[in-house]
């Protein structure tokens, strides 16, 4: 069994492309994660609606239920047969007739261990640029959620999340080291914001941030960005991927986040007696 120290993670970001054959998005998935193993890798990341394309048309149709549906079997078999963590990107799931946008988190023993349903939905209009109302189709999640990986614990969001530094926040204040954000942003969004948002999460909150894209395909209706990355405490981006289909493997050393929190300290800085970031859910 796999159990993370502070020091010892070395990550795997899938950028999978993703095809309308949703048996075929989970095998090549399933063989990537295998890759990553041999590769050393304890962890891997896929993309958000790594098994479906994303479309208001399609979720329902590809949606399934959680843990039973055929996603979720053949990733708790991936993170079983490889001992390794898997973060399951996010998948449309099918549950009191209602769609949601949801990641899963299986352990080194194939067990389900979190679930995130994305809390900001991706409602944007920007006339010439982008419309897109995922609400039409999908539902929110209400609830923050967290997982723990050996000694680090970890905050997840998806996608249009990472908009929101009040849900990194909390996590930060729940004493998150890292934050994962399996994601797709289009190619009018991902320039001017997807760098700028993950690096702001990361600097602001001083943790290590994944975020997970699919690869670029040009042919599909909504065109992800691509450029998967990993960054650091410091705000430095530590290896960012191309458009194309790709996984990176990176070495996370939690040392450097522990000193950046003893050199800068502004966890014990906040001034909660001027302002504070609360979760209204938990401290009602
Ligand atoms: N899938 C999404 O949530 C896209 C989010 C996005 O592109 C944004 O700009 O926000």
């Amino acid at each position: 069994m796999t159990s993370p120290t502070s020091t010892d993670i070395r990550a795997a970001v899938l950028q999978l492309s993703v095809t309308a054959d949703k048996s075929a998005n989970i095998a090549i998935a399933v063989k990537r994660i295998q890759l990553a193993k041999s590769n050393g890798c304890t962890l891997a990341v896929l993309p958000e609606c790594f098994t479906t394309p994303y479309d208001n048309a399609l979720f329902r149709k590809y949606a399934e239920i959680i843990p039973d549906g055929e996603t979720c079997k053949a990733l708790s078999q991936a993170a079983k047969s490889n001992k390794m963590y898997v973060v399951g990107g996010s998948i449309p799931e099918l549950c009191d007739n209602k769609v949601y946008n949801t990641c899963t988190v299986w352990d080194p023993n194939g067990n389900l261990i979190a679930k995130h349903r994305k809390v900001h939905l991706f409602d944007v209009n920007i006339p010439g640029s982008t419309c897109f109302k995922e609400s039409n189709a999908m539902s929110p999640g209400n609830t923050l959620n967290t997982f723990q990986m050996g000694t680090l614990k970890v905050g997840l969001g998806i996608c249009h999340d990472m908009r929101f530094s009040e849900m990194a926040a909390l996590y930060q204040k729940q004493g998150c080291d890292l934050l994962i954000y399996p994601g797709a942003f289009c190619t009018e969004l991902g320039p001017p914001h997807w760098s700028l948002l993950i690096r702001f999460r990361a600097l602001e909150n001083q943790t290590f941030v994944i975020a997970a894209s699919p690869a670029r395909d040009t042919k599909s209706s909504y065109v992800a960005w691509g450029h998967s990355m990993v960054v650091d405490p410091w705000g430095k981006i530590v290896e960012e991927a191309n458009e194309k289909d790709m996984d990176l493997y990176v070495d996370l050393d939690f040392t450097l986040r522990e000193n950046i929190k003893r050199q800068i300290p502004t966890g014990t800085q906040r001034r909660t007696d001027i302002y504070d970031t609360i979760d209204v859910k938990n401290t009602k």
